[in-house]
């Protein structure tokens, strides 16, 4: 029997933690803490709850919904952040100001974080906003992984192809900067390999005769 990877077991044992509207309220920067970034509406909450497999993030029909850093607790040294969504246009522009403002204290000074999923609509890739956070990343040497959401509103044919596209336009501008997968909260589809990702950015290392593919996704 294959060993269950540790990171399934933690997801499903999520629980908020705190919500904070600014640096100063945030858990103590100790361990370990990955953070989902990314254009409001992108689906970020979906994305946390289908990896948690819990109720824990909420989502929303209307953009902008996420507005504080909201901290969910994975046990005593690892947590999963939900960070509020960039570019919503009807968001007025002082709390605009504001949330940029944070984002940007949040991600320059946590010491705990060790990566950053970055999601983007598979139809909607590399907004500006995207490229400045792939632009920080590269600057910062912090390790992000790109999540194509929303993979179910496109053919699988289609979707493979805006993978490949992306990647590559990634590649060309930023290198090795990200990895990129496909992914969709509602058919679940890309689980596994989110998984894998946060379990090396979150120090769960499984052994090493134990590959992603190996590793159902629904335990
Ligand atoms: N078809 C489909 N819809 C999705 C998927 N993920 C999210 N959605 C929908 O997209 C909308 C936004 O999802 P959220 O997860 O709330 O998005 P968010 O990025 O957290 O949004 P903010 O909190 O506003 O920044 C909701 O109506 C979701 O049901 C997906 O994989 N497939
Ligand atoms: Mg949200």
């Amino acid at each position: 029997m294959q060993p269950k990877n540790p990171i399934i077991g933690l997801c499903q044992q999520a629980s908020f933690l705190t919500s904070a509207a600014r640096v100063e309220q945030c858990p103590a920067d100790e361990g370990y803490e990955v953070a989902f970034a990314g254009r409001s509406n992108a689906g970020k909450s979906s994305a946390i709850n289908a990896l948690t497999r819990a109720n824990l993030a909420r989502t929303s029909k209307t953009p902008g919904r996420t507005q504080l850093l909201n901290f969910f607790s994975l046990d005593e040294e690892r947590r999963l952040v939900d960070l509020p969504g960039y570019g919503y246009a009807k968001v007025p522009i002082p709390l605009k100001l504001h949330w940029q403002q944070h984002l940007e204290a949040y991600l320059g000074s946590r010491t705990s974080l060790t990566g950053l999923i970055l999601m983007m609509d598979i139809r909607h890739p590399l907004t500006p906003f995207d490229c400045l956070m792939l632009d920080w990343a590269a600057s910062s040497q912090m390790p992000m992984h790109i999540l194509l959401t929303k993979a179910d509103k496109l053919t699988f044919g289609a979707s493979k192809a805006a993978l490949l596209k992306t990647q590559r336009d990634i590649e060309n501008r930023w290198g090795s900067t990200a990895t990129i997968q496909l992914f969709s909260s509602t058919k679940r589809t890309g689980i596994t390999e989110a998984h894998q990702v946060l379990a090396n950015w979150l120090q769960l290392l499984i052994p090493s005769s134990t590959t992603a593919n190996d590793i159902p996704d629904s335990e």
